[in-house]
Protein backbone atom coordinates (compact mmCIF):
# COMPACT_ATOMS: atom_id res chain seq x y z
CA UNK A 1 0.00 0.00 0.00
CA UNK A 2 1.68 3.91 -1.19
CA UNK A 3 -0.55 5.67 1.17
CA UNK A 4 -2.68 5.10 4.44
CA UNK A 5 -5.95 4.56 2.53
CA UNK A 6 -8.12 1.27 2.44
CA UNK A 7 -10.30 1.77 -1.13
CA UNK A 8 -12.78 -0.50 -0.79
CA UNK A 9 -13.34 -1.13 -4.15
CA UNK A 10 -12.96 0.90 -7.76
CA UNK A 11 -16.69 1.21 -8.67
CA UNK A 12 -20.65 -0.10 -7.37
CA UNK A 13 -20.62 -2.79 -9.94
CA UNK A 14 -16.90 -4.78 -8.64
CA UNK A 15 -18.33 -3.67 -5.03
CA UNK A 16 -21.79 -5.55 -5.79
CA UNK A 17 -19.47 -8.70 -7.21
CA UNK A 18 -17.40 -8.69 -3.97
CA UNK A 19 -20.49 -8.65 -2.21
CA UNK A 20 -21.98 -11.45 -3.52
CA UNK A 21 -18.95 -13.02 -3.54
CA UNK A 22 -18.16 -12.81 0.42
CA UNK A 23 -21.74 -13.29 0.87
CA UNK A 24 -21.11 -17.52 -0.81
CA UNK A 25 -17.75 -17.64 1.08
CA UNK A 26 -19.14 -16.79 4.35
CA UNK A 27 -20.72 -18.47 7.56
CA UNK A 28 -23.75 -20.45 6.71
CA UNK A 29 -27.23 -19.11 8.13
CA UNK A 30 -30.04 -22.04 8.30
CA UNK A 31 -32.84 -21.54 5.63
CA UNK A 32 -35.38 -20.10 8.50
CA UNK A 33 -33.35 -17.13 8.81
CA UNK A 34 -32.78 -16.92 4.78
CA UNK A 35 -36.42 -16.98 4.23
CA UNK A 36 -37.37 -14.63 7.41
CA UNK A 37 -34.90 -12.09 5.55
CA UNK A 38 -36.67 -12.87 2.29
CA UNK A 39 -40.29 -12.10 3.21
CA UNK A 40 -38.75 -8.75 5.18
CA UNK A 41 -38.26 -7.83 1.72
CA UNK A 42 -41.34 -9.12 0.49
CA UNK A 43 -44.03 -7.42 2.51
CA UNK A 44 -42.27 -4.53 4.37
CA UNK A 45 -42.70 -1.08 3.14
CA UNK A 46 -39.31 -0.02 5.28
CA UNK A 47 -37.41 -3.30 4.11
CA UNK A 48 -34.15 -1.26 3.92
CA UNK A 49 -34.35 -1.36 7.46
CA UNK A 50 -33.14 -4.61 8.14
CA UNK A 51 -29.49 -5.66 7.68
CA UNK A 52 -27.85 -7.58 5.13
CA UNK A 53 -27.27 -11.40 5.17
CA UNK A 54 -24.20 -10.60 4.25
CA UNK A 55 -24.05 -8.18 7.92
CA UNK A 56 -26.11 -11.16 9.31
CA UNK A 57 -23.28 -13.38 8.60
CA UNK A 58 -20.60 -11.24 10.04
CA UNK A 59 -22.58 -10.54 13.24
CA UNK A 60 -23.30 -14.63 13.81
CA UNK A 61 -19.75 -15.20 13.35
CA UNK A 62 -18.80 -12.29 16.04
CA UNK A 63 -21.60 -13.58 18.53
CA UNK A 64 -19.88 -16.99 17.64
CA UNK A 65 -16.25 -15.73 18.98
CA UNK A 66 -17.09 -14.29 21.66
CA UNK A 67 -19.30 -17.32 22.90
CA UNK A 68 -22.40 -14.98 23.70
CA UNK A 69 -25.30 -15.97 25.14
CA UNK A 70 -26.96 -13.37 25.94
CA UNK A 71 -27.99 -10.11 23.24
CA UNK A 72 -29.79 -6.95 23.24
CA UNK A 73 -30.76 -5.52 20.61
CA UNK A 74 -32.24 -1.40 20.50
CA UNK A 75 -33.98 -0.95 17.43
CA UNK A 76 -35.56 -4.07 16.62
CA UNK A 77 -38.15 -3.95 13.63
CA UNK A 78 -39.78 -6.98 12.36
CA UNK A 79 -37.48 -9.15 14.07
CA UNK A 80 -34.80 -10.52 11.57
CA UNK A 81 -31.64 -9.54 13.41
CA UNK A 82 -32.99 -10.76 16.76
CA UNK A 83 -33.44 -13.37 15.01
CA UNK A 84 -29.82 -13.49 13.43
CA UNK A 85 -28.94 -13.01 16.73
CA UNK A 86 -31.15 -15.63 18.02
CA UNK A 87 -29.68 -18.52 16.06
CA UNK A 88 -26.19 -17.55 17.13
CA UNK A 89 -27.06 -17.76 20.92
CA UNK A 90 -28.47 -20.72 19.94
CA UNK A 91 -31.82 -22.17 22.17
CA UNK A 92 -30.37 -22.15 25.57
CA UNK A 93 -29.41 -18.55 24.96
CA UNK A 94 -31.53 -15.57 25.05
CA UNK A 95 -32.04 -12.24 23.08
CA UNK A 96 -34.02 -8.98 24.46
CA UNK A 97 -35.21 -6.27 21.34
CA UNK A 98 -36.27 -2.96 22.22
CA UNK A 99 -39.24 -1.31 19.75
CA UNK A 100 -40.89 2.05 20.00
CA UNK A 101 -43.37 0.74 17.18
CA UNK A 102 -46.39 -1.52 18.50
CA UNK A 103 -46.69 -2.30 15.02
CA UNK A 104 -43.42 -3.55 14.60
CA UNK A 105 -43.08 -5.16 17.85
CA UNK A 106 -46.12 -6.86 17.67
CA UNK A 107 -44.76 -8.32 14.12
CA UNK A 108 -41.32 -8.76 15.53
CA UNK A 109 -43.07 -11.08 18.04
CA UNK A 110 -44.91 -13.29 15.98
CA UNK A 111 -42.33 -13.91 13.15
CA UNK A 112 -39.45 -14.62 15.69
CA UNK A 113 -42.29 -17.60 16.71
CA UNK A 114 -43.09 -18.30 13.06
CA UNK A 115 -39.62 -18.68 12.19
CA UNK A 116 -38.60 -21.07 14.92
CA UNK A 117 -37.07 -18.57 17.94
CA UNK A 118 -38.42 -19.18 20.90
CA UNK A 119 -35.66 -17.70 23.06
CA UNK A 120 -36.61 -13.81 22.04
CA UNK A 121 -38.85 -11.61 23.90
CA UNK A 122 -39.28 -7.69 22.69
CA UNK A 123 -39.70 -4.39 25.06
CA UNK A 124 -42.15 -2.29 22.82
CA UNK A 125 -41.60 1.48 24.23
CA UNK A 126 -38.83 4.34 23.53
CA UNK A 127 -35.37 2.76 24.29
CA UNK A 128 -34.52 5.93 25.61
CA UNK A 129 -36.94 5.46 28.64
CA UNK A 130 -36.88 1.65 28.34
CA UNK A 131 -32.83 1.32 28.74
CA UNK A 132 -32.28 3.52 32.03
CA UNK A 133 -34.88 1.09 33.94
CA UNK A 134 -33.56 -2.53 31.63
CA UNK A 135 -33.38 -4.55 34.97
CA UNK A 136 -31.22 -7.28 33.60
CA UNK A 137 -30.28 -10.95 35.96
CA UNK A 138 -27.19 -11.75 33.79
CA UNK A 139 -25.23 -8.98 31.90
CA UNK A 140 -25.50 -9.16 28.11
CA UNK A 141 -22.60 -10.35 25.98
CA UNK A 142 -23.40 -7.96 23.11
CA UNK A 143 -25.22 -4.67 23.06
CA UNK A 144 -26.50 -4.06 19.01
CA UNK A 145 -27.67 -0.28 18.66
CA UNK A 146 -30.14 0.31 15.49
CA UNK A 147 -32.33 2.54 16.72
CA UNK A 148 -33.04 6.13 16.04
CA UNK A 149 -29.28 7.60 15.35
CA UNK A 150 -29.87 10.33 17.11
CA UNK A 151 -30.14 8.39 20.14
CA UNK A 152 -26.83 6.71 20.24
CA UNK A 153 -24.74 8.92 22.32
CA UNK A 154 -27.38 8.49 24.74
CA UNK A 155 -27.27 4.92 24.17
CA UNK A 156 -23.74 4.37 24.71
CA UNK A 157 -23.46 6.70 27.71
CA UNK A 158 -26.45 4.54 29.27
CA UNK A 159 -24.63 1.53 28.76
CA UNK A 160 -21.54 2.72 30.59
CA UNK A 161 -23.31 3.82 33.37
CA UNK A 162 -25.02 0.64 33.51
CA UNK A 163 -21.90 -1.46 33.42
CA UNK A 164 -19.77 -0.93 36.07
CA UNK A 165 -16.64 -2.54 36.90
CA UNK A 166 -17.94 -4.71 40.17
CA UNK A 167 -21.33 -3.43 40.38
CA UNK A 168 -23.90 -6.35 41.41
CA UNK A 169 -25.87 -6.17 38.16
CA UNK A 170 -24.69 -4.91 34.88
CA UNK A 171 -25.95 -4.30 31.90
CA UNK A 172 -23.24 -5.61 29.55
CA UNK A 173 -20.25 -7.73 30.58
CA UNK A 174 -16.54 -6.72 31.02
CA UNK A 175 -15.34 -7.73 27.97
CA UNK A 176 -18.65 -7.20 26.18
CA UNK A 177 -19.27 -5.43 22.57
CA UNK A 178 -21.37 -2.65 21.73
CA UNK A 179 -22.19 -2.35 18.14
CA UNK A 180 -23.26 0.73 16.44
CA UNK A 181 -24.83 -0.04 12.91
CA UNK A 182 -25.31 2.79 10.55
CA UNK A 183 -22.17 4.45 11.99
CA UNK A 184 -20.93 6.25 8.76
CA UNK A 185 -24.45 6.74 7.23
CA UNK A 186 -24.15 6.57 3.84
CA UNK A 187 -20.44 7.96 3.93
CA UNK A 188 -22.05 12.00 5.35
CA UNK A 189 -20.60 11.38 8.43
CA UNK A 190 -17.19 11.91 7.11
CA UNK A 191 -18.23 13.93 3.90
CA UNK A 192 -21.21 15.91 2.84
CA UNK A 193 -19.82 17.70 0.01
CA UNK A 194 -20.93 17.61 -3.46
CA UNK A 195 -18.26 14.60 -3.56
CA UNK A 196 -20.74 12.48 -1.88
CA UNK A 197 -24.13 11.37 -3.95
CA UNK A 198 -25.52 10.75 -0.70
CA UNK A 199 -26.14 14.15 -0.39
CA UNK A 200 -28.34 14.01 -2.91
CA UNK A 201 -30.15 10.92 -2.67
CA UNK A 202 -30.41 10.68 1.54
CA UNK A 203 -33.50 12.77 2.44
CA UNK A 204 -33.11 15.45 4.98
CA UNK A 205 -35.74 14.56 7.35
CA UNK A 206 -37.45 11.27 7.58
CA UNK A 207 -39.72 9.85 10.32
CA UNK A 208 -36.39 7.98 12.35
CA UNK A 209 -33.85 10.37 10.18
CA UNK A 210 -32.41 14.09 10.16
CA UNK A 211 -29.31 15.29 8.33
CA UNK A 212 -28.55 16.87 11.77
CA UNK A 213 -28.33 13.15 12.83
CA UNK A 214 -24.82 12.84 11.55
CA UNK A 215 -23.68 15.24 14.36
CA UNK A 216 -24.90 12.29 16.98
CA UNK A 217 -23.35 9.56 14.75
CA UNK A 218 -20.20 11.68 14.80
CA UNK A 219 -20.49 11.70 18.57
CA UNK A 220 -20.77 8.00 18.96
CA UNK A 221 -18.11 7.51 17.03
CA UNK A 222 -15.62 9.81 18.84
CA UNK A 223 -16.81 8.52 22.09
CA UNK A 224 -16.45 5.02 20.97
CA UNK A 225 -12.65 6.11 19.94
CA UNK A 226 -11.26 8.35 22.99
CA UNK A 227 -13.39 6.82 25.81
CA UNK A 228 -10.91 4.88 28.17
CA UNK A 229 -12.85 2.10 29.09
CA UNK A 230 -13.43 1.09 24.99
CA UNK A 231 -11.44 -0.28 22.77
CA UNK A 232 -12.80 0.95 19.26
CA UNK A 233 -12.81 -0.04 15.30
CA UNK A 234 -14.93 1.36 13.16
CA UNK A 235 -15.74 -0.98 10.09
CA UNK A 236 -16.28 1.02 6.75
CA UNK A 237 -18.54 -1.64 5.26
CA UNK A 238 -22.23 -2.12 4.92
CA UNK A 239 -23.50 1.56 6.20
CA UNK A 240 -20.62 1.45 8.65
CA UNK A 241 -20.15 -0.56 12.23
CA UNK A 242 -18.56 0.83 15.20
CA UNK A 243 -17.39 -1.79 17.20
CA UNK A 244 -16.40 -1.26 21.04
CA UNK A 245 -15.31 -3.81 23.45
CA UNK A 246 -15.68 -3.38 26.89
CA UNK A 247 -12.68 -3.01 28.52
CA UNK A 248 -13.78 -3.27 32.61
C1 LIG B 1 -33.08 0.31 11.28
S1 LIG B 1 -34.51 -0.26 12.09
C2 LIG B 1 -33.91 -1.72 12.91
C3 LIG B 1 -33.65 -2.87 11.99
C4 LIG B 1 -33.40 -4.18 12.67
N1 LIG B 1 -32.33 -4.11 13.64
C5 LIG B 1 -33.05 -5.20 11.61
O1 LIG B 1 -31.89 -5.25 11.19
O2 LIG B 1 -33.97 -5.93 11.20
C6 LIG B 1 -34.71 0.87 13.42
C7 LIG B 1 -35.85 0.56 14.33
O3 LIG B 1 -35.70 1.35 15.50
C8 LIG B 1 -36.98 1.72 15.94
N2 LIG B 1 -36.84 2.89 16.81
C9 LIG B 1 -36.66 4.19 16.45
N3 LIG B 1 -36.60 4.98 17.54
C10 LIG B 1 -36.71 4.16 18.61
C11 LIG B 1 -36.70 4.37 20.01
N4 LIG B 1 -36.57 5.60 20.54
N5 LIG B 1 -36.85 3.30 20.82
C12 LIG B 1 -36.98 2.06 20.31
N6 LIG B 1 -36.99 1.79 18.99
C13 LIG B 1 -36.84 2.83 18.15
C14 LIG B 1 -37.76 1.99 14.68
O4 LIG B 1 -39.15 1.90 14.92
C15 LIG B 1 -37.22 0.90 13.76
O5 LIG B 1 -38.04 -0.24 13.78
Amino acid sequence: MRENCTTLYPNDKVARKVSEYADRSSIDLPDTLIKYHQWVLDTQPRSYFTISLLEARLLTWMARTVGAKRVLEIGAFVGFSMGVWANAVGPKGSVIGLEFSPEYAALAREQLLKHGYDNCSVVQGNALEVLPTLESEEPFDIIFIDAQKSGYPAYLRTILDKSQPGAARRLLRRGGLILGDNALRSALVVDQSDDNPATRTVPKQTENWSWGDVEHLDEFNRVMHSHDRIEAMLLPVFDGLGMGRLLD
